[in-house]
């Protein structure tokens, strides 16, 4: 069995948890209060433009060289296309000041960056692909779930249930199902927990930003 495979059937019920969490059934019904989407979107600027730099990172600590470029190119979608849409969110719903790093921010953020720099890279990848995989999932079921013609948040559905962002997961899994069928079994073991907690922390992500959960002090 692939290790893509196998480590889809461990967060499992993380998935489940997050397609039945009531930020995303908003989300797809577009009842979402606009304050909530906000909170996310202000707190998902910051997530980019770190996760652009741990997906640098993992592309120049790549051995092979297609793997260093189809990072590189991650990176670079994780500025150009996302960021894109979130200055047209910004714009069309007045966003302009400039919030702080949410604790569940700060810790996904960190988590990222220090597996990039400090873990294997096999183990950084690993890390990585939640943001990739969980986002296409979650936006595929969206999409077809969906009941209302009129959404407010409909570019958001549909850059992530769309054939362009399908490529790049694909890509994503593949090179980690490649990286993991040439590590040993302790090394895919930290993998999948890499995987495992990014998993978690995307589920946090969302669940923190319904309850605008912010530092206390
Ligand atoms: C918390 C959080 N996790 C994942 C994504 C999705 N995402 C961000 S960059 C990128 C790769 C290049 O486009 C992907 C899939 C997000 N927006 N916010």
């Amino acid at each position: 069995m692939k290790w893509t495979a196998k480590v889809w059937k461990e967060i499992e019920p993380i998935y489940r948890k997050i397609i039945e969490m009531p930020f995303i059934e908003e989300l797809q019904n577009g009842t979402l209060p606009l304050e909530k989407f906000q909170f996310y979107m202000a707190q998902d600027a910051f997530y980019l433009e770190n996760f652009a730099r741990s997906l640098a990172l993992i592309g120049a600590r790549s051995q092979d060289t297609s793997h260093a470029l189809a990072f590189i190119r991650f990176a670079e979608g994780a500025i150009v296309v996302e960021k894109a849409l979130h200055d047209s969110y910004f714009q069309e719903y007045g966003l302009t000041e400039r919030r702080s790093i949410s604790p569940t921010t700060h810790h996904y953020i960190h988590f990222l960056k220090s597996t990039s720099a400090l873990d294997q890279v096999e183990v950084a990848m690993a890390a990585v692909l939640p943001c990739f995989w969980i986002y296409k999932e979650v936006g595929d079921y969206i999409y077809k779930n969906q009941i209302s013609a009129k959404n407010p948040y409909q570019k958001w559905i549909n850059t992530y249930a769309g054939e362009e962002f399908e490529e790049l997961v694909i890509n994503a899994k593949n090179i980690c199902d490649e990286i993991a069928d040439n590590c040993t079994e302790s090394q895919q073991e930290l993998m999948t927990q890499a995987f495992i907690s990014a998993s978690r922390l995307e589920f946090m992500f969302w669940d923190s930003a319904y309850r605008l959960n912010n530092w206390e002090l």
